[in-house]
């Protein structure tokens, strides 16, 4: 019989190339374990609800009322939702084209855009345009369709941090583009040497690749630094002199846990830079409902800012996502709730500043209990999280580990996050997973662990590498 269309030979070569290594062999593994019955800890991925953190309240209440508007017409409708929230829900189904089972606009209901772009203005203190404003299935669906945009074949670079997000090197290689890696320097807290991307820059050229984008993760998953406003002038600047689109990823900008570099956004930075570089660098930036003290991962909801992007681009980028006919339109009301919450005085303020402020603050201290539970092994050093919502210790493994590793045919870190996986049920990713040095080996946890029973799980980690270590340490 000859092969047919999906039979595992003849599939796409890049479909069977790509790896995503976030629900990769450790998490295949951990279900497993789980369906035998052990209690496994999936804190290898950022997805806080699922690790017990509870929905902020206002965004469900009035998400709830467009997904019933029925119970709008009920009598008592204001005994079980406050006005703020009934009011709010009104107002979203008056811009919807038919509530939330109506397509919406391909670039997400104008009236939803508009709050991004006002958000935006607040943030930054400069203008920003609705029309350049799309709402997206999640962060992710965004950055897939600008890279889709900008990647014409294996010739095309993009610039990626190493440790990256595998969504940038798992997109990049299946559409067949090349990723072109900087290094962060972890002694400097995974900071960002221009001389490196100067280096990576030639390196590609060398090799006949056309560098044509850089990513930035801002702050960065795995690592969790942030970007102070000279690195990102650095990099804007680079990417004037090298004519580079910027790919801004700050889908953690709610998320910082130390006050010497709060967020600044790559925008507030570009228009402040003045001519020609604030007119001449084109950058898209990204954000998400899925993170900071929203963490509302499986509503599906995102934007992309476009900035200095040609007016014939932008129809371009239109035509495309009007494939897909229309964002996810609750997810868009999440969008519009989370960049245009609860003003003081209104009804649901105090309880919303209560909620999220409690998330924030709990965060900050799960990533110092998780930080210092790393550096006290023996073997173990971690950065501190400064944002985002990830730990990235960087595990020495002695000789005789990795000699083991090599028998079991496994990279030495999947083989350490394996034993540890069967030993405690800590679900992690190993660092290989993320891009490393040669040589240096990581794993990557989530802070998101409930701060009640964090201590028992770095107590849980020691034990187990304690014991490792006894074991293959000569
Ligand atoms: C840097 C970064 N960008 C984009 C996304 C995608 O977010 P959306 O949910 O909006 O598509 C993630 C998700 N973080 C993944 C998911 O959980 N753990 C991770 O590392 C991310 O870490």
């Amino acid at each position: 019989m000859p092969l047919k269309a999906l039979d595992y030979e003849s599939l796409n070569e890049k479909v069977k190339k790509v790896q995503y290594a976030v629900r990769g062999e450790l998490y295949l593994r951990a279900s497993e374990l789980q369906k035998e019955g052990k209690k496994i800890i999936f804190t290898n991925v950022g997805n806080p609800h699922a690790l017990g953190q509870k929905p902020l309240t206002f965004p469900r209440q009035v998400v709830a009322l467009c997904q019933a508007p029925f119970l709008l017409d009920d009598p008592n409708v204001g005994l079980l939702f406050p006005a703020d929230a009934i009011s709010r829900a009104k107002h979203y189904l008056s811009i919807t084209s038919g509530g939330l089972g109506a397509y919406s606009d391909s670039r997400g209901i104008p009236g939803v855009r508009k709050e991004v772009a006002e958000f935006i203005e607040k943030r930054d203190g400069y203008p920003s345009d609705p029309e350049l404003i799309y709402l997206t299935d999640g962060a992710s669906k965004g950055v897939m369709q600008i890279l889709n945009a900008i990647i014409r074949g294996e010739g095309d670079g993009i610039l990626v941090p190493v440790p990256q997000y595998p969504l940038y090197s798992a997109t990049i290689s299946l559409f067949g583009g090349s990723l072109v890696p900087y290094y962060l320097e972890e002694t400097a807290n995974w900071g960002l040497d221009v001389n490196n991307l100067r280096q990576s820059v030639a390196q590609a050229r060398a090799n006949g690749i056309t560098v044509r984008a850089m990513v930035i993760i801002n702050p960065g998953n795995p690592t969790g630094q942030c970007l102070s406003e000279a690195n990102l002038r650095e990099i804007l600047n680079f990417c004037y002199r090298e004519s580079l689109v910027l790919l801004g990823d700050e889908v953690y900008q709610q998320n910082i846990y130390q006050d010497e570099r709060p967020f600044i956004s790559a925008r507030k930075v570009l228009m402040g830079m003045g001519l020609p570089v604030s007119k001449e660098v084109q950058l898209v930036s990204f954000h998400t409902v899925s993170k900071g003290y929203w963490g509302e991962c499986g509503q599906r909801g995102g934007y992309f800012e476009m900035t200095n992007i040609p007016p014939k681009t932008v129809d371009e980028i239109y035509k495309v996502v009007s494939i897909a006919l229309s964002p996810n339109v609750p997810a868009q009301i999440f969008m519009g709730l989370m960049v245009n919450p609860p003003k003081p005085g209104d009804i649901s303020y105090e309880q919303f500043i209560r909620e999220s402020k409690g998330i924030l603050e709990s965060l900050r201290r799960r990533a110092h209990i998780m930080t210092d539970g790393f550096n006290s092994c023996r073997n173990v050093v971690c950065n501190f999280t400064e944002g985002a919502m990830y730990s990235f210790p960087q595990i020495r493994l002695p000789p005789r580990a990795i000699e083991a590793a090599k028998r079991a045919g496994k990279v030495p870190d999947v083989f350490y996050c394996l034993k540890l996986l069967e030993a405690t049920g800590i679900s992690t990713v190993p660092g290989s997973g993320f891009g490393q040095k040669e040589g240096v080996f990581h794993l990557r946890t989530t802070i998101l662990p409930a701060e009640e029973d964090m201590p028992a799980i770095m107590d849980s980690f020691k034990k187990f590498n304690d014991e490792f270590m006894d074991q293959y340490e000569d």
